[in-house]
């Protein structure tokens, strides 16, 4: 090794190294800090050095990096300070139009402790004193990927659960609902009511006014029923082509038929024209069963969809734009 070499080696690595090196003593003055420093804050080492680091930059003090400074030259911890939770405490920006945009750099922060022996002389000789290492790495990419990656996960969840015409919840997502509403409900043995709600005669509506004012019409009656929906534990959800299901939990048979009625009601206001509807009411009206499932009766999700499935098909049977109920079957617990 050629001792005479390393010092001015190591400079030149510090100097050349793609993140920032910061050192502060115990009284928090700068004794180095870098030309990545330099670059990225707009502050020259000349300027830096000798200042009291919480002098120079205000704005650290009272935060993660001050405590973590704190910890470092009197306890000798060492900290992390993740980006999540301490995006951009240095005023450090990548590049000239991130200043522009006013733009900081999202930052990983090192903060270490060190311990430079003191000289050979004096009344210190040979004891360490305490130094603290804060090393910087700009993270804004990864950050930037990391959100791109969260908005589309986020994207691709509301694609899985919800329907693409209507945006009301899709059948993956009842199907979930439904399992998961029956066992919370046989677990705290509470009711829970289920809604299946169909438009009357919608394929003559759709071969009158044709499949682009058929979806309209799907829009506008989801929207109608959507309204009406307001406690946060129900859900509406697109069952099938023009066949909507709500599930209504905590609600017994007398709430239950009563939103029903509240439904039906509110897509008769919307006096959507079909002419081919049958009656003398030539609007888009729906048949809606109800089913609802007493606390303790041992009925498994399917046996509640079975029940209000049949109680709309009575209601289609029985001259359609009205509401049947029907009691789920019990089976094996
Ligand atoms: N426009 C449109 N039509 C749809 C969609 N999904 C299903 N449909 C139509 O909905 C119609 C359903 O017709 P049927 O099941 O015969 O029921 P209906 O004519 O409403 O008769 P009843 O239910 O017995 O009153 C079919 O013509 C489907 O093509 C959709 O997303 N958009």
């Amino acid at each position: 090794m050629q001792q005479p070499f390393r010092l001015p080696l190591l400079e030149s690595v510090l100097e050349a190294v793609s993140a920032g090196v910061v050192v502060v003593d115990a009284a928090h003055r700068i004794v180095l800090w870098n030309k990545w420093m330099s670059r990225h804050s707009g502050c020259a080492a000349h300027k830096a050095l000798g200042m009291d680091l919480f002098e120079l930059l205000p704005e650290l003090r009272g935060g993660r990096v001050e405590a973590a400074v704190t910890q470092a030259l009197a306890n000798n911890f060492s900290s992390l300070l993740s980006p999540t939770l301490n995006r951009a405490p240095f005023p450090l920006y990548s590049n000239p139009a991130a200043i522009a945009r006013g733009e900081r750099m999202q930052q990983a922060i090192a903060v270490t402790p060190l311990a430079f022996p003191a000289g050979q002389m004096g009344p210190d000789a040979g004891q360490a004193i305490p130094h603290c290492l804060i090393q910087l790495n700009d993270v804004s990419m990864a950050a930037s990927r990391e959100k791109l990656l969260r908005e589309q996960t986020e994207l691709l969840r509301m694609q899985t659960f919800s329907d693409g015409l209507t945006g009301i919840a899709n059948r993956r997502a009842f199907d979930a609902a439904i399992d998961r509403e029956t066992r919370r409900a046989k677990r705290n043995g509470t009711v829970l009511s289920l809604l299946m709600i169909d438009i009357d005669h919608f394929k003559p509506y759709n071969d009158h006014y044709g499949h682009q004012q058929g979806d309209g019409c799907l829009i506008q009656v989801s929207g109608a029923l959507q309204a009406l929906l307001q406690r946060s534990v129900d859900m509406l959800a697109r069952y099938g082509g023009e066949e909507f299901a709500a599930i209504l939990p905590d609600n017994d048979a007398g709430q239950a038929l009563r939103m029903a009625e509240a439904l039906h009601e509110r897509v008769l206001k919307l006096a959507i024209p079909h002419a081919h509807a049958a009656g003398p009411l030539k609007q888009v009206t729906v048949s809606i069963g109800v089913a609802t499932l007493l606390p303790g009766q041992p009925a498994s999700p399917a046996a509640l969809i079975r029940a209000a499935d049949g109680a709309l098909y009575a209601a289609k049977r029985q001259g359609r734009n009205r509401i049947m109920v029907a009691q789920p079957e019990e089976t094996a617990p």
